[in-house]
């Protein structure tokens, strides 16, 4: 991540597709980076509406999720984004790098369809996960 926060605003940066899923957070887009053509997924991140400014907390996690960006089994965030909810309160857009499927969906696939999932892939997922999960333990940090 070049900056931290970018000057342009979410809604001059990118063009939102459509809702992929939702979390503990916020909502989650994908998304075209206009200035790139590249596809996105964007973070809403609702802020807590008594706070002024960005709270320590998420300021906290933005900073965690940058370090943590730096391992490649971990989903890179790659910048932050200020912008406005309809009715004018400041929402902050994660912009993460986009994937195509996760673990869940892609178990969900082969359970639909009856088939085992290849043991070298089964190998080859575990390894990953485990060095993702290595990088975070490894900075102190526990994934609940
Ligand atoms: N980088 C991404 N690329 C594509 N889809 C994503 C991405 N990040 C999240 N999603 C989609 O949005 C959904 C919600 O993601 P999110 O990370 O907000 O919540 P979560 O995985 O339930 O974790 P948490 O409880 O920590 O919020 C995911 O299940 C997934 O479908």
């Amino acid at each position: 991540m070049e900056k931290s926060m970018s000057t342009l605003s979410a809604r001059e940066a990118f063009e939102k597709l459509e809702k992929v899923g939702e979390g503990t957070y916020g909502k989650v887009y994908r998304a075209i980076d206009k200035s790139t053509g590249k596809i996105v997924a964007l973070k809403k991140t609702r802020l807590h509406e008594d706070e002024e400014g960005v709270p320590p907390t998420t300021l906290r996690e933005v900073s965690i999720l940058r370090m943590l960006s730096r391992d490649p089994h971990v989903v890179r965030l790659m910048d932050v984004k200020q912008g406005q909810n309809k009715e004018g309160k400041m929402v902050l857009y994660l912009v993460f790098e986009y994937m195509h499927t996760d673990l869940k969906k892609f178990i969900r696939s082969f359970r639909q369809t009856g088939e085992n999932i290849p043991a070298s892939t089964v190998k080859s997922l575990m390894y990953q996960l485990c060095k993702g999960v290595a990088f975070c333990h490894g900075h102190g940090i526990l994934h609940r």
